[in-house]
């Protein structure tokens, strides 16, 4: 595994577009390379910017059929809700693709086949992901796995200072009490995450640039700056506007 590598853009917009390009051809490689891609989504607002920039730029190049949607991690909410990550991918991209619904691997919501009870839906996706994993293994090896960055470095559901964070036996797990509402989640728990080929930060505006300047210094403790804790096994990259890598050293 090398260091972080940093690729900055002049604004959210350039950065999306960026992000959508590389994304493309990363799915095209994997896909010449293994016949399958596994894609890892996040939310928030470059997660569905960076999606809906893919449909525009690769659509026809790309075979759908092979291609593989997971989540870093989902608001324990009822399906069709708006505060859920996997509507926002539907908006921009998956409602508009010719992709089969067995490749969109969402998490369980609350109210669907597991009803209230947040640890089946946690170990249900467990499970899900085991069944694309290579033998021994208990995820695949996403080929990009993207996390947006939160103001306080929280990636996925791993918030700082919270004791999900120290889940590390399961790769979906349940979170409770998240800090930043709803406080029902799901999310990957770091040695899934990790074990991406590619981990993919994307960070907009100068409200990240503390968290992105303390996250990726050398001394950083994950307890605190979740963020640092996410690593790809091939290639770690965060991918900034000029804002949110205002604070890094030059
Ligand atoms: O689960 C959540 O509450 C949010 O979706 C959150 O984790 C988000 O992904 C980051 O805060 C980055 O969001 P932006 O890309 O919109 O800044």
């Amino acid at each position: 595994m090398s260091g972080p590598q940093f690729v900055v853009h002049e604004n959210k917009q350039d950065l999306s577009a960026a992000v959508a390009r590389s994304l493309g051809e990363e799915i095209v490689a994997a896909q010449r390379a293994r016949g399958i891609a596994h894609l890892v989504l996040t939310g928030g607002s470059m997660g569905g910017g960076t999606l809906a920039g893919l449909r525009d730029q690769h659509g026809p190049e790309i075979d759908w059929s092979s291609v593989h949607f997971w989540w870093g991690d989902e608001r324990f909410v009822p399906l069709g809700d708006e505060d859920r990550n996997d509507a926002e991918a539907r908006d921009a991209l998956l409602d508009h693709i010719d992709v089969p619904d067995g490749n969109v691997h969402v998490m369980a919501p609350s109210g669907g086949d597991f009803g209230d009870d947040l640890d089946a839906g946690a170990a249900a996706y467990a499970q899900e992901l085991a069944r694309y994993a290579a033998p021994g293994a208990d995820v695949p090896a996403f080929d990009v796995l993207m996390l947006g960055v939160g103001p306080d470095a929280h990636i996925a559901s791993l918030f700082p200072q919270h004791p999900a964070q120290r889940d590390v036996d399961a790769s979906a797990i349940p979170v409770r009490e998240s800090p930043k509402p709803p406080p029902l989640r799901i999310s990957l728990s770091y040695p899934a995450i990790n074990a991406a080929r590619q981990v993919w930060f994307l960070v907009s505006g100068e409200e990240k640039a503390q968290a992105v300047a303390h996250a990726t210094s050398a001394d950083a403790d994950p307890w605190d700056y979740p963020a640092s804790g996410a690593h790809g096994t091939e290639a770690t990259i965060w991918w900034l506007d000029k804002a949110a890598a205002s604070q890094l050293p030059s």
